[in-house]
């Protein structure tokens, strides 16, 4: 049994917490040899939930959980952390985009970038999740420069969930027969659920291009994209709740899949700060199609770019680089 590892989840007490805790002290992403410290951070009226969320922690029995910090201090929180979920942010209601939340929850990440460069160990790995989650990230980043830039991302793994989902239900295969889906840019509805390079291995064993095995560009162009990028919002509009269970489930496969990495023939898709790949802007934090080993993620390159799929990859980056500018003004 490895020494325990410090994982901090902000807006512990929140719905996507409460889906996600069991989940990581239970050995599910960081392995079932891994011992874990649970440090939640939530705000200082949010306390007394957070400590009925450790006395339900505590009396799951968990053998690799070693103990669990609650507080309302980022000075505590973010202390010796080897890994971040930064979800604490207000949620976005029906009616709303989620840049409409960048005015409410773009201070909360600059205040906890400077915090995870004063206090967490320069190694953490940190996944923001609260809304607009690409350009919280960027925000979060920039105010951390100590920590290498490639120790951010945001999260996209719902939408490639969402879409590897779409197109198995279209196939009639099982989610696991779909691989190599990508979002590409914004978690937001500009974003371009791509499946363009995607395979499906249908129920006879035969593997074939999604293309083919869906059979339908129509449905691809008309149903499939517009769908996954309005999904967000079509659970709002059910739940009068964003989407919780399977958010968590989103972030268990991000982390799992950055720390033990991704499938030989398979990638996944994670916002990342742009190395200029795919002549997205440097710097922006955009969706791509990315592979990860020993703790580190690439970009896939050389994927064949036609100009329907370049027209949208750059709508989604022009979107981005507004939402930065107001960032950057809304945090002067
Ligand atoms: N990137 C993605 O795929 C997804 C992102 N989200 C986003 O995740 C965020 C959280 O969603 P929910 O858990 O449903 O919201 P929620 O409202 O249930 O919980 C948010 C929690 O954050 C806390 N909080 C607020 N400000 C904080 C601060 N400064 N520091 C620490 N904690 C703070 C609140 O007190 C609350 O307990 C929202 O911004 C939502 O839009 C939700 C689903 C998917
Ligand atoms: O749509 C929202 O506001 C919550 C979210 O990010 C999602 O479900 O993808």
């Amino acid at each position: 049994m490895s020494e325990p590892i410090r994982v901090l989840v902000t807006g512990a007490a929140g719905q996507i917490g409460y889906s996600l805790l069991y989940s990581l002290a239970n050995g599910d992403v960081f392995g079932k040899d891994q011992a874990i410290i649970l440090h939640l951070l939530d705000i200082t009226p949010a306390l007394g939930a957070l400590g009925g969320v450790k006395f339900e922690l505590e009396d799951c029995s968990l053998p690799l959980l070693r103990d669990v910090v609650c507080t309302d201090q980022e000075t505590v929180a973010f202390k010796d952390i080897d890994v971040a979920v930064l979800v604490g942010a207000m949620p976005r209601r029906e009616g709303m985009e989620r840049k409409d939340l960048l005015a409410a929850n773009v201070r909360i990440f600059k205040s906890q970038g400077a915090a995870l460069d004063q206090y967490a160990k320069k190694t953490v790995k940190v996944l923001v999740v609260g809304n607009p989650a690409n350009t919280n990230c960027l925000i979060c980043s920039k105010n951390a420069p100590s920590i290498p830039s490639e120790n951010f991302s945001c999260l996209t793994r719902l939408d490639h969930n969402r879409a590897k989902a779409q197109v198995a239900l279209k196939v009639g295969v099982t989610t696991d027969k779909v691989r190599q889906v990508t979002i590409w840019g914004n978690h937001s509805s500009t974003q371009f659920p791509d499946v363009r390079h995607a395979k499906v291995t249908l129920n006879n064993g035969e593997t074939k291009q999604a293309y083919d095995a869906i059979q339908d560009e129509n449905w691809i162009k008309n149903s499939f994209i517009p769908v996954v990028q309005k999904r967000g919002a079509a659970i709002i509009a059910a739940r009068k709740l964003s989407s919780a269970m399977s958010a968590a489930k989103a972030i268990c496969d991000h982390l799992r899949d950055w720390w033990f990495g991704t499938p030989n023939d398979d990638w996944v898709s994670m916002g990342v700060v742009s190395d200029g790949s795919y002549g997205i802007e440097k710097g922006l934090v955009y969706s791509f199609p990315i592979k990860c080993q020993n703790r580190t993620w690439s970009i896939v390159q050389g994927l064949e770019i036609n100009d329907w799929a370049r027209d949208l990859m750059t709508k989604t980056a022009q979107e981005l680089i507004q939402e930065r500018d107001d960032a950057f003004d809304a945090t002067k």
